[in-house]
């Protein structure tokens, strides 16, 4: 157990229509445009750090990793020793990958479903304020940018690795209905784990449903419902494909909806997530995800 990591700091996206993704990025999520040292990439931000999403040409649309924000060099050479003892490969960064993500330190690992996961501390400022054109601001902080849900097919090896070795929390535990993921209905039981390692009630969920671009979804949470509304009204207004009406969850209180991005994956677009204090907290199991709303079209979901 390594209760080492602080939350989700970025992600890197490689994407086939970098166009297509500035304009989602800035006109529907209201992200503001950064600059950053590859003149192709895409670099968007969402407060004072230079980006959380880098978006990088590329032959196929994939995630290509998630950051994961640690204190201080102390907690990442931890981290690494923790990594070496348990037998799972690390990848130290090389000068170009840390001028790239303008951080100090960094190393990388392939979690057991190989989703590539990157570890840092040290990132850089930007000193110019991240002023959305649509007026949105973002919670981040020390809840980090948001939360990510990882295609994982082995429940028991992801919980072995995301739980005991990065010290994540098991915060709930959802049980999938196998029609409603696109599955034959009868087989097995099918688990789908919220877990966290901050106040955000969980920053990683792990689900055993194919995702061809590595990602389920990533959700990003604003300050206000109206900012939620307004970003509703913009995929109206852009035509961008909405995949679920608006619905609040049952776990973590979000009042969110889900739109499909350029690169086939989803942003759940939130307002009001809980936060968690681990001292009291009590991990639940449910069959429902939401309280109301949130239902899904198209994409499959
Ligand atoms: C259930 C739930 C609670 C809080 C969240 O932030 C959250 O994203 C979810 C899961 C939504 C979930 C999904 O990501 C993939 C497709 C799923 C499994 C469904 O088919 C219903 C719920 C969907
Ligand atoms: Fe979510």
């Amino acid at each position: 157990m390594s209760n080492l990591i602080r939350s989700l700091g970025y992600l890197r996206v490689e994407a086939t229509d970098l166009p297509a993704w500035r304009d989602f990025g800035v006109k529907v999520l209201g992200l503001t445009e950064g600059r950053g040292p590859d003149p192709q990439a895409v670099y968007l931000r969402m407060d004072e750090l230079p980006a959380r999403i880098v978006v990088t040409p590329g032959a196929k649309d994939r995630l290509a990793a998630s950051g994961w924000e640690l204190a201080d060099p102390t907690a990442l050479a931890e981290l690494t020793g923790v990594f070496e003892e348990a037998g799972i490969a690390v990848k130290p960064a090389g000068a170009d990958e840390l001028a790239d993500r303008r951080v100090s330190h960094l190393i990388s690992v392939d979690d057991p479903a190989g989703n590539r996961l990157e570890f840092f501390c040290g990132a850089a400022l930007d000193t110019r304020p991240a002023l959305s054109t649509t007026g949105t601001r973002f919670v981040t902080g020390d809840q980090g940018m948001g939360h990510i849900v990882l295609p994982a097919s082995d429940d028991a090896a992801a919980l072995h690795f995301y739980g005991d070795i990065l010290g994540f929390r098991l915060r709930d535990t959802m049980r999938l209905i196998p029609e409603h993921i696109g599955l034959p209905p009868g087989s097995e039981p099918l688990w789908m784990r919220f877990l966290g390692c901050g106040p955000r009630h969980h920053s990683v969920a792990l689900a055993p449903i194919p995702a061809p671009s590595g990602l389920i979804h990533l959700m990003i949470e604003t300050e206000t419902l109206d900012d939620v509304g307004r970003a509703i009204d913009r995929c109206a207004r852009q035509k961008a494909p909405m995949i679920s009406t608006l619905g609040r969850h049952a776990n973590d209180d979000m009042v969110s909806f889900y739109v499909r991005t350029p690169s086939g994956f989803d942003i759940e677009y939130g307002y009001g997530g809980r936060t968690v204090d681990d001292d009291t907290w009590i991990a639940r199991h449910t069959t429902a995800h939401s309280v109301w709303g949130h239902r899904f079209s198209g994409g499959g979901h």
